[in-house]
């Protein structure tokens, strides 16, 4: 899809192709729409990045609540959407033993527990073994920066989602841990 094609959206298909790419955040697509059109990819998820950094504390972290454990209940339940299933299933998150997904799940709970949000990762520039351990580390970071990385992986996790729907190379992402 090039980006004449995303230009030329109406609002309903706009929000169709786009609401997710944001977990769950269909919201900020149909903001982004307003302020088409676009010169290329990266003007695109500048708009989506630029809409969550203008939001209070309050709506950053709701952000952060839409998004899924990882290899949690919605996953166990088959309730992922379609883009964090792939996502998990990528990183190897889908086929983990139980001793590992329980292990991942207290580690989940604590993380929850310290922070009011989930614990959140690009899964797919991780892997089974790394996820855990970036889990037990940022455990121990401050808040406010806390909150700044999460936001940081969420904004990879909306590149390589646009990058998917525009067929475009993900330019510029770290490397799997
Ligand atoms: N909790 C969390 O990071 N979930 C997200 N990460 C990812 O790559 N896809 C998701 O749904």
């Amino acid at each position: 899809m090039d980006i004449e094609k995303v230009n030329s959206m109406d609002f309903g298909e706009f929000v169709d192709v786009f609401g997710n790419v944001i977990e769950k955040c269909p919201l900020i697509a149909a903001a982004v729409w307003s302020q088409r059109p676009f010169s290329d990819l990266e003007d695109l998820e500048n708009h989506f990045f630029a809409f969550m950094d203008a939001l209070p504390r309050s709506g950053q972290e709701g952000i952060l609540r839409c998004h899924p454990d990882l290899a949690g209940r919605d996953l166990q339940r088959g309730t992922l959407t379609a883009e964090s299933q792939r996502e998990q299933s990528q990183a190897g998150l889908t086929s983990l033993d139980a001793d590992d997904r329980q292990r991942l799940q207290r580690l989940n709970a604590q993380y929850r527990q310290r922070f009011g949000f989930p614990f959140v990762l690009a899964a797919r520039l991780s892997d089974r073994a790394a996820v855990p351990r970036e889990l037990a580390r940022r455990l121990h970071c401050q808040p406010e920066s806390e909150l700044r990385t999460a936001l940081g992986e969420v904004k990879k996790i909306g590149h390589l989602r646009l990058a998917d729907l525009l067929g475009a190379d993900p330019a510029g992402m770290e490397s799997p841990r």
